[in-house]
């Protein structure tokens, strides 16, 4: 076997461009088999680039793409993407069909065997068992419309293992996982590359994760390979972030923390809790979904249970919907980005100016529109060709800051943010915390909800946290904020 006959893939000098952008510069990359490979780079560093062209939903411009075989040999591209199967930030899963049928359908389609019902619940409860036997128990015969979005992320992984794929490309798939979830799916990984020799690449933002699951990581860097197959280990944080280039990010000096403003206070309540939140507080949201998702919704005016009141002076006791909410200062990110955040048909300049436009009522952008609209992607820093490019031209990083830009500047009393984060690159997520712990100095009452700990940690005055059934488990204060403790109040320890 020569050196090269171990890596199931290898590309070498790869560049592709779309228009006069130059994406990928000339990418070198291979992974071996039975390892855990984290791909890393800054927002719009070709990295979901060079996943499309691996995967065949993107072609090459030029360079070498190279798939082999357990015996080293060189397979046709067709065969050797068989063998691959990706899990996107974005989920593409069927919503009306089942978790069953989603799971067990691409089987179905090879060949010409008949849909077998049995055959697929039997398919798909052993492919979810291998992530989480409770839900594979429950889950089979669920619509994926019903589900929560992180139940979603566990059928399309799920899918993915079922598909007999040798190699898995996970594009930030714990974005929305929560901390044990993440922990049982990094099980599961390290079980699959240990047993089977599967092959896993890792995209992610989070370095904590990096490093408890890669053991080999390369960097691409503006569309360049910057550190290519080094194991984790012999690589330091700092050292990452600064052949990512973000080595300014680190340098900036730890941001002060502000004193909170005086002004009308805000009470959230629900049967047997209530919590006042003066102007300008961070406050946290953990645990599993459905408690912070009914406490949001309650939030930004889309209830349809009366369990949480929300009172503030002027402010009704409920609000009726998220047009009223937007108009009264209460604005809101969503942590669904592809689905409900991201307006795909119409320009950038209207997904950076859509609650302007729903606060002020103005329908279309003027010049002084476009000029806000560059200076809040200035702030953000998002490189874009043009403001009236669609949105899909940005990379996922991208897409998420302009769905914060639309918040920026604007004086809400509250902005409710769900994994606002989500797909941001270490430098970015930096200037992030930078950006909202201003817009609280300046009143606004933060809620934050995340599911990585650490994050919160980071950055809120205090957390609330809610147990797995969805009931309010209690208050940490800044001063005893621990990942230990926010783990066992959510019901979460690994
Ligand atoms: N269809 C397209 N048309 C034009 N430009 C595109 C297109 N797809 C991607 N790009 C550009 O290619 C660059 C690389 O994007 P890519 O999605 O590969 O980055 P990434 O490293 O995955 O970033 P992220 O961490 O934000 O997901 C970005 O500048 C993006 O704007």
């Amino acid at each position: 076997m020569t050196d090269d006959s171990k890596y199931i893939v290898s590309v070498r000098s790869l560049t592709k461009s779309y228009g006069a952008t130059s994406v990928l510069k000339g990418v070198d990359f291979s992974v071996a088999r039975g390892e855990i490979h984290a791909l890393l780079g800054g927002n719009g560093a070709g990295k979901s680039t060079l996943i499309r062209i691996i995967t065949g939903t993107a072609a090459k411009d030029g360079g070498e793409l190279v798939f082999r075989d357990m015996a080293g040999n060189i397979l046709t591209e067709a065969d050797g993407r068989r063998k691959v199967a990706v899990v996107h930030q974005e989920l593409a899963l069927l919503s009306h069909l089942t978790v069953a049928e989603n799971i067990a359908l691409p089987h179905f389609r090879r060949g010409s065997r008949l849909y077998d019902r049995r055959l697929a619940a039997r398919q798909a409860h052993e492919a979810l068992s291998m992530i989480d036997r409770e839900f594979a128990g429950t889950a089979l015969n669920r619509l994926v419309g019903d589900l929560s979005l992180h139940e979603g992320q566990m059928v399309e992984i799920a899918r993915a293992l079922s598909s007999g794929a040798e190699l898995i490309l996970l594009d930030e798939p714990t974005a929305n996982l929560t901390a044990a979830e993440t922990e049982r799916l990094f099980g599961v990984l390290r079980r699959l590359t240990r047993e089977n020799g599967l092959s896993v690449v890792f995209v992610s933002h989070r370095m904590k994760e990096i490093r408890q699951i890669a053991n080999v990581c390369s960097i691409i860097r503006d569309g360049r390979t910057v550190v290519k197959s080094v194991p984790t280990a012999q690589l330091t944080d700092t050292a990452i972030i600064e052949h990512m280039g973000q080595a300014h990010a680190i340098a900036a000096p730890p941001a002060t923390r502000v004193t909170a403003p005086t002004g009308e206070p805000l009470t959230i309540a629900e049967d047997g809790f209530a919590m006042t939140l003066q102007p300008g507080t961070i406050l946290g949201v953990a645990g599993a979904p459905a408690g912070p998702e009914t406490l949001i919704a309650a939030l930004i005016g889309a209830a349809h249970e009366k369990r949480w009141t929300v009172a503030r002076a002027g402010w009704p006791g409920r609000f009726r919907s998220p047009r009223e909410a937007a108009r009264l200062g209460a604005g809101f990110v969503t942590g669904d980005r592809s689905h409900r955040g991201i307006l795909h048909s119409l320009p950038i300049i209207d997904n950076v100016l859509a609650s302007r436009r729903v606060t002020r009522g103005s329908l279309f952008a003027t010049k002084r529109e476009e000029i806000e609209c560059l200076d809040l992607m200035q702030a953000l820093k998002v490189k874009a060709g043009s403001l009236w490019h669609l949105p899909n031209t940005l990379s996922g990083g991208t897409q998420q800051k302009l769905l914060l830009a639309r918040w920026l500047n604007i004086p809400s009393r509250l902005l409710v943010l769900e994994e606002p984060t989500r797909g941001v690159d270490i430098g970015t997520k930096l200037e992030i915390y930078q950006l909202i712990r201003d817009m609280a100095a300046t009143g606004t009452a933060i809620v934050w909800w995340s599911t990585e700990n650490a994050e919160l940690l980071e950055i809120c005055d205090r957390v609330l946290a809610f147990d797995t059934e969805g009931r309010s488990a209690g208050v940490i204060e800044r001063d005893e904020l621990s990942e230990d403790k926010l783990a066992t109040l959510t019901g979460m320890a690994a």
